[in-house]
């Protein structure tokens, strides 16, 4: 079933391609004319945190892209000091009921849909990019990141576990030994660190530069077969993707478990305040 859904999305190998520009509330999608590549940007102020509203709205650009026969994908940010703060600490402290478990899922929709994507996918990381930000752009393919900025999955330094998925990507880019230490330690890559690891695979000056890398990036498909090389794409992926599907609700559950222990809850009041206090000095 996904093998033909994805074939009904393979971007189309000759043109014309069509100028656009969605805006949804969050996100926004340009396809440049020349190129036919849509960049998304992520715009959700002040820190482009990971919420429901945000994540319901990269999934419809990521479907949008898809459906509008895009050569690629760039995801990038509009603040220019943050490509993601990760999650949205405030949809799991003290969360409600209905609201957290559809949060959840429209973390593993948006994973799925970036993760999965059938188009070349680069993250022009122009900002921070801690946590779900890593997340993020750890699912694309390619990575372009601004000098001194940080980049990493940070969660067991607030006391929480990254699902297997997270891991899953950032294991789709660093050696599983790399790996495995950064996601112990909590541990935050400068960019100059996260290019020697491999972690982002270039650096860039500016932000117009990053998205230049990144469109050359998905220009080196330019000569391939559209087809072959989505699915060749899917066959890579499937192993993780297929799990996720397979194990939706039971991922949820767990996340809902321990989202309401009370020393998960304690733990990230005692973080959000310290966010609060720094950004206060
Ligand atoms: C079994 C499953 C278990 C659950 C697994 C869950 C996996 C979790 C993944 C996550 O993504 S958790 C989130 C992790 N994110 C972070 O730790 C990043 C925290 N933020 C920062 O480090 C910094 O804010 C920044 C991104 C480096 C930016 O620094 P800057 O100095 O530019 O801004 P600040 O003054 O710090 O922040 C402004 C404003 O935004 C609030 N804020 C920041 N990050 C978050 C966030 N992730 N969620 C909610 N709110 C956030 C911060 O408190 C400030 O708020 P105000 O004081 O202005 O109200």
């Amino acid at each position: 079933m996904m093998r033909s859904k994805l074939l009904s999305l393979v971007p189309c190998a000759t043109g014309p391609f069509r100028t656009m520009s969605t805006t949804t509330k969050l996100t926004t999608v340009e396809v440049n004319d020349k190129t036919g590549i849509a960049t998304l940007t992520m715009n959700r102020p002040p820190v482009n945190g990971l919420n429901l509203d945000l994540l319901r709205d990269l999934r419809q650009s990521i479907a949008e892209i898809e459906g509008n026969k895009s050569r690629g994908l760039i995801l990038t940010s509009s603040n220019p000091t943050i490509f993601s703060a990760g999650l949205d600490i405030m949809e799991m402290y003290k969360p409600d009921k209905e609201r957290v478990r559809a949060f959840w899922t429209a973390l593993q929709d948006a994973w799925l849909a970036l993760y999965g994507s059938s188009v070349p996918t680069a993250a022009a990381i122009n900002g921070h990019s801690p946590a779900g930000g890593c997340l993020l752009a750890t699912s694309c393919e390619y990575r372009v990141m601004l000098p001194k900025f940080t980049i990493g999955l940070n969660e067991t330094k607030l006391g929480i576990v990254a699902p297997m998925w997270f891991m899953s990507s950032f294991l789709s880019v660093l050696p599983r030994r790399e790996a495995e230490r950064a996601l112990n330690q909590g541990r935050m890559f400068t960019t100059d660190e996260a290019l020697q690891i491999g972690l982002v695979d270039e650096a860039a000056g500016t932000k117009e530069e990053a998205l230049e890398k990144c469109a050359q990036f998905i220009g080196t498909f330019a000569k391939v077969n559209p087809i072959a090389r989505a699915l060749t794409k899917q066959q890579f992926r499937a192993a993780e993707l297929e799990q996720l599907e397979s194990e939706r609700a039971q991922d949820l559950e767990k996340f809902l478990f321990f989202i309401n222990q009370p020393a998960v809850q304690k733990g990230l009041g005692i973080y959000l305040e310290s966010l609060k206090k720094k950004a206060k000095n």
